[in-house]
C-alpha cells in the first residue's frame, strides 16, 4: 500500500525506512542530539506527516535494541484524519540517563488495519441459535 509523506523538513535519507522489504516496521530517524534523564518523557518531531487512509492507524513501536536499555515509544495511535508534524513519544524507562545522537534509529512506524466500532446499547437482533430456515421459508 502506498501512503503519502508529508514532508515537514525531513531528510530525504531519514525518511521511514524498512531495513527488509517485510519488516512489519519502517525505522525512523532521531532529528537531533539528545540526553533523557531517568524517567524523562521526550516528545520528539520526525519531520514527516502521513495521510494515513481511513481504517488504519500509525503507531511509532519501540526498537527492540532499544527498549532492552530501557528507551522506550508510547503508542498512542495515529488518526487515519491527523494531518501534522509526527513525533515519537520516547520514554526512559531505565535507572540511567541515556543520550541519544542525531540520526539514531529511534522507533519504527507500523501502519495497522482498524476496526472503527459504533457503540451501542442494542446491538439489535443476532442470530443467536436460529438455522435450517428459521428466518422463514
Ligand atoms: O506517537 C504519536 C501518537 C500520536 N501523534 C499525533 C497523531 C494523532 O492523531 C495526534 C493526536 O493524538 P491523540 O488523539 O492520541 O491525542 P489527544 O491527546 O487525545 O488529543 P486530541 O484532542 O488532539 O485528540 O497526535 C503523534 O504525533 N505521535
Amino acid at each position: 500500500m502506498k501512503i503519502k509523506l508529508i514532508d515537514f523538513g525531513v531528510p530525504e535519507h531519514q525518511r521511514p525506512y524498512r531495513p527488509h522489504g517485510n519488516d512489519a516496521g519502517a525505522d525512523v530517524y532521531l532529528p537531533y542530539d539528545c540526553t533523557l534523564q531517568p524517567g524523562e518523557i521526550a516528545k520528539i518531531p520526525l519531520g514527516f506527516g502521513l495521510e494515513i487512509p481511513d481504517g488504519y492507524a500509525g503507531y511509532i513501536f519501540p526498537r527492540t535494541s532499544m527498549a532492552v536499555k530501557g528507551l522506550v515509544c508510547e503508542l498512542p495511535p495515529v488518526d487515519s484524519g491527523y494531518r501534522g508534524e509526527i513525533h515519537a513519544i520516547i520514554s526512559n524507562v531505565s535507572n540511567q540517563a541515556q543520550s541519544l545522537f542525531k540520526g539514531a534509529r529511534i522507533g519504527q512506524l507500523v501502519i495497522t488495519p482498524i476496526v472503527i466500532a459504533d457503540f451501542v446499547t442494542d446491538l439489535g437482533t443476532e442470530r443467536g441459535t436460529g438455522s435450517f430456515g428459521s428466518t422463514g421459508e
